[in-house]
């Protein structure tokens, strides 16, 4: 054997003793989290007060959870060691660890301590001698990598042991799996900014793609959860991704860093109750997410509220009920006035113009009765006119109040003055009515474009227009308030009930019940239980403690209205790339879009090394850049392909040949066939087994956002250009979501921008 292997199997021999080591404390802690697990049930069923239930319940999903994590890191526990002048090793891993003694054993990678072997670099170490990565297979460590900053520093012992192969390129070697995975192990100096950066305020992530911004993004919300534990459990954090598929596909990266506790969503799934999956054409796209929709909405609301043009008439059992149009205007004014939501004004709407009807029947009954008709023989005769209405005291109104709110008549009436509107009727009426939008819009606004059939699919654009209608309408919640009020008294109940019984039958003394009773109540219960991500996610007006949106550019300005309103605190990460918008409603600029809310309260960290696209591939993909935004610079790659990107001439029923050879050379790795959204359909037929863990993916540019392949075919780039004003960004998407290998397949002319491919 040489010295080096000599010295790589001593270096291995002893941080494997170290990693079972770990790996036995890790068995412990997930031991004693389960007994006490076991402990928190078998204290009880459901005996005992409703406080000690919400006391042991919230324990018991306290110690779930720490399984949870505890399970999760089990994956690659210790990655990393860092070693300073002083002769001391700290070991680095996904989460903190003690020994019996309550010493630190591992150092959870967001952790100040941990900080060093991110950050060190050879012109400045940070007072470290070496930093060691280690690979894991199961619980075997089977790779080690060494940086050595200051080699007169080390032990004799240690030198001899030294390791060394750059654990960036191995990470970046391996073939993709259609999962995005975490990088704790090799998160670089650059990346390590972004990730710890503070709470308070906006951070923009610019940067090209592939540059690691979703994954530091990502990474930081793992880091913000562990340092700002208190604040941000109770508030929650919210990550908003450009669509389900990028969603699922960055969905591993958080639980493998043992957080399980953020809400993901997409601006189309941000309304509780609408999913919105139609996409708008570009021209009504720009209209919908213009910030002047945000007055067109709330003056289409206002028109909503109505006053007849002469007196109110509602015709009741033969009388003709007359309100005059002063006193509705004057009912429309004083309701406004109070400035309240639209649903909640029109309690006070409904109340006082009942009372209006009330009156109004009595006059209209006074008129309709003849003073001979009252006249009885014998009697004196009557000398004072009729005055019903001056008869009427205030419980006459009410009950005659009550009487006509169960009339059909007056509720057609007061669903002509002042409906009760949901968000989804408001908007679907207000889009499929060129009068209501063209009395509503603002002069300049091309309002033409909006309308569209009532029945019409809900698309991304409306979701910030459904939410804007309901800030403006309020939510009348006291139904669902008295129905809970309802429900938990039927459990107090039911509670007293099931203890009587189990003290009867003897079953509480034995003081255990088993897991299945526990949970069963859970689920029968109001919300206890209920983690603060599934409260948040289904409640439209939760205020987050951190929101970080990724793809940032993409968001219309009324979407970032939407966004604002989740995060009154304003703590943002916002990650994206202003030279990728695909939306024409996007960002140009990240001024124009957070100044409104932020007025230049926000920073921009950019991030300049591309660790997915190869040189090779890059040089295309810089043509594209230049030929649209001349100016912008391309990210500089780190890797080096294996093969020169090539475009081919060929009709699309020839593509299942290409990406069979494609299919060959990547292996194990995965493939991504790119068209445009027209061609889609007729793409996605010639591979019926699609899908984003299977070898093959046929996606629109706009479902790749985010995304990346070992191979990438691009189907009709000349479609792709010509698809909407943003094709120029669209196609420099495409060609780089390739980690190895780009093919470009085209008929006919290939364009210009891609005359290197020939
Ligand atoms: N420090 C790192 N260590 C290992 N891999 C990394 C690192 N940083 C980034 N990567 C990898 O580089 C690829 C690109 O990262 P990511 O998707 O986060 O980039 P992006 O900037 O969001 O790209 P885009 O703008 O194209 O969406 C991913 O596979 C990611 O895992």
């Amino acid at each position: 054997m040489t010295n080096r292997q000599d010295g790589l199997a001593e270096a291995l021999d002893t941080e494997q003793r170290t990693v079972s080591w770990l790996y036995g404390r890790l068995d412990a802690a997930r031991e004693r989290a389960r007994a006490t697990l076991r402990e928190v049930y078998a204290r009880g069923g459901a005996v005992g007060t409703r406080q000690a239930m919400v006391e042991r319940e919230t324990m018991a999903a306290e110690q779930a959870r720490r399984l949870a994590q505890l399970d999760a890191v089990e994956r690659g526990l210790c990655f990393g060691r860092i070693d300073d002048g002083e002769g001391r090793s700290t070991y680095i891993g996904r989460i903190g660890l003690r020994d019996e003694a309550h010493e630190s054993v591992l150092i959870d990678w967001r952790a100040p301590a941990a900080r060093p072997f991110y950050v060190a670099t050879a012109t400045d170490p940070g007072g470290l001698v070496r930093r060691r990565h280690l690979h894991l297979k199961d619980r075997v460590v089977v790779g080690i990598d060494d940086e050595v900053f200051d080699l007169e520093g080390m032990a004799e012992g240690e030198r001899r042991t030294l390791v060394g192969e750059a654990a960036l390129l191995a990470a970046l070697r391996r073939g993709r799996t259609g999962r995005m995975g975490d990088v704790v192990a090799t998160i670089q100096t650059e990346q390590d900014r972004v990730i710890r950066a503070g709470l308070q305020g906006a951070l923009v992530v610019q940067g090209g793609p592939g540059t690691g911004k979703t994954v530091a993004a990502l990474h930081r919300a793992a880091y913000l959860l562990y340092t700002h534990r208190d604040t941000l459990e109770r508030r929650g954090v919210l990550v908003v991704g450009p669509n389900p598929m990028f969603l699922r596909y960055i969905s591993q990266v958080l639980p493998a860093l043992g957080e399980t506790q953020v809400v993901m969503t997409t601006v189309g799934e941000m309304f509780p109750g609408v999913r919105a999956a139609a996409v708008d054409a570009p021209a009504p796209a720009v209209v919908k997410g213009d910030l002047r929709m945000a007055g067109l909405v709330a003056e289409a609301l206002r028109r909503r509220q109505r006053v007849p043009d002469g007196e109110l008439v509602v015709e009741l059992d033969g009388l003709r009920l007359r309100v005059p149009h002063e006193t509705c205007l004057r009912l429309r004014e004083r309701a406004r006035a109070v400035r309240l939501p639209h649903n909640m004004a029109r309690k006070l709407y409904v109340t006082e113009l009942l009372k209006e009807l009330a009156r109004a029947e009595a006059r209209a009954l006074e008129e309709s009765l003849h003073i001979e008709d009252l006249q009885i023989e014998g009697e004196p005769e009557l000398s004072e006119p009729l005055d019903l209405e001056g008869d009427l005291d205030e419980l006459d109104i009410e009950l005659a109040s009550q009487r006509l709110w169960g009339e059909p008549e007056v509720r057609a009436a007061v669903e002509e003055l002042w409906p009760e509107l949901t968000p989804q009727r408001f908007v679907a009426e207000l889009l499929s009515s060129p009068d209501e939008l063209e009395a509503a819009a603002p002069a300049g606004l091309a309002w033409r474009e909006l309308v569209r059939p009532l029945e019409s699919p809900w698309t991304a654009g409306d979701v910030p227009l459904l939410d804007e209608a309901a800030e403006l309408l309020g939510e009348d919640d006291s139904a669902r308030r008295v129905a809970a009020r309802l429900e938990r008294e039927e459990q107090a109940g039911q509670e007293r009930y099931a203890a009587e019984v189990l003290q009867v039958t003897g079953v509480a003394e034995q003081g255990i019940l088993d897991r299945a009773d526990v949970l069963a109540e859970r689920h029968a219960d109001d919300g206890m239980g209920l983690t603060t991500a599934d409260r948040a996610a289904a409640d439209r007006s939760w205020a987050y403690g951190h929101v970080i949106v990724d793809e940032a550019q993409e968001l219309s300005p009324m979407a970032w209205r939407m966004v604002m309103r989740r995060v009154p605190a304003k703590s943002l990460t916002v990650v994206g790339d202003l030279a990728q918008t695909g939306s024409a409603a996007g960002a140009r600029s990240w001024g124009e879009v957070l100044d409104p809310y932020l007025e230049g309260r926000w920073r921009v960290e950019r991030l300049e090394v591309n660790y997915r696209t190869p040189v090779e591939i890059m040089r295309v993909a810089a043509d594209v850049l230049r030929a649209f935004a001349p100016g912008q610079e391309p990210p500089e790659s780190v890797r080096e392909g294996e093969a020169e990107p090539r475009a081919l001439e060929l009709p699309v029923d020839g593509l299942p040949g290409v990406v069979g050879e494609e299919l060959a050379v990547v292996g194990e790795g995965r493939l991504g066939v790119l068209t445009p959204d027209a061609r889609h359909a007729e793409v996605s037929a010639l591979f019926p087994d699609g899908g984003l863990e299977a070898p093959v993916a046929v996606l629109t540019v706009g479902q790749a956002k985010g995304l990346e392949f070992d191979a990438v075919v691009v189907v009709d780039p000349a479609g792709i250009l010509g698809q909407s004003p943003m094709g120029g960004q669209d196609l420099y998407v495409a060609v780089t979501r390739a980690t190895r290998r780009l093919t470009v397949v085209y008929e006919g002319e290939l364009p210009s921008v891609l005359s290197r491919l020939t």
